[in-house]
């Protein structure tokens, strides 16, 4: 299912979070969105999945308005992992991940061994399947992370949405949650920071720069140094990754490569 923001804008306390944003996600296709801090990759994957409602244009699911579906209708379609997993009760993460059938019709008791089956094999896929009788408290933050995204799993969504899913990760989780990410056939908009870890696993990456798309296409095209020195102000040595080609950024602490932030 494609996934299009049509001149999205967001205006919050006086504030525009967002200006006419533009941004379409392919069927199936692995979407990175990148960008400096505060530049609105969180904004728009909100109105995604959402959290927040657009004060102007549109956001397309396949050819529907995202307005027209009910709140249990969206969140069939679009499953989301977001940056902010604090969780208030202690629910087991087994029950959790569970909870990613919400959405769904409860089953007949004959289909409960499938729901069954679909949260152990989402637990056993995100390495949490001896955790499943802990507390969600009591884990570590990757361990919630992977909580909230065998959560997501579950909910055997179309569309995947993940802000900053690495974030707590250590690198055998990051390399196996984004291999999965290209793997899965779902259409799925990741906000990364990590720019090599976006080159690796996205089809198609949308720069962000100060509430907008300042520029979309393959990790090679939009991966330069020029564009990474215009939107973040540091310049990277960009090589090709040895065995598959996709570039990959190497930067120094050089004083040169780094524009106007020494404080
Ligand atoms: N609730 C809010 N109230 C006011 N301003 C907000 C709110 N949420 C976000 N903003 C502002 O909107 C802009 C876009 O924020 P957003 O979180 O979308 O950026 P981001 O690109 O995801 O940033 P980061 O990389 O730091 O996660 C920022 O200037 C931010 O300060």
């Amino acid at each position: 299912m494609h996934v299009t923001l049509d001149g999205v804008s967001v205006r919050h306390a006086g504030a525009t979070l967002v200006r006419d944003l533009t941004l379409h996600a392919r069927s199936g296709e692995v979407l990175g969105l990148v960008g400096p801090n505060g530049s609105g990759k969180s904004t728009a994957l909100r109105c995604v999945y959402r959290a927040i409602r657009p004060s102007s244009g549109t956001v397309w699911l396949g050819n529907t308005r995202l307005e027209e579906l009910s709140p249990r209708e969206s969140a069939r379609t679009v499953a989301a992992v977001t940056q902010g997993n604090e969780v208030g009760l202690d629910f087991t993460v087994a029950e959790t991940v569970a909870m990613g059938r919400f959405p769904h019709p409860a089953r007949p008791r004959d289909a409960a061994d499938s729901v069954e089956s679909l949260c152990r094999t989402a637990m056993l896929r995100t390495d949490i399947a001896d955790l499943a009788g802990r507390g969600l408290l009591s884990l570590s933050g990757g361990q919630r992370q992977r909580v909230m995204i065998a959560r997501a799993l579950v909910q055997q969504p179309s569309v995947l949405v993940l802000d900053e899913p690495t974030n707590h990760l250590d690198v055998r989780h990051r390399i196996s949650l984004l291999r999965y990410l290209r793997e899965c056939g779902l259409t799925v908009l990741v906000a990364l920071h990590d720019l090599n870890l976006a080159a690796l696993c996205c089809d198609r990456i949308a720069v962000f720069g100060d509430g907008s798309v300042t520029s979309t296409g393959a990790p090679a095209e939009v991966l330069t140094p020029e564009t990474v020195r215009r939107v973040f102000g540091v310049t990277p040595d960009v090589v090709p990754h040895p065995r598959t080609g996709v570039p990959q950024l190497h930067y120094a602490l050089d004083p040169e490569n780094t524009e106007g932030n020494d404080s």
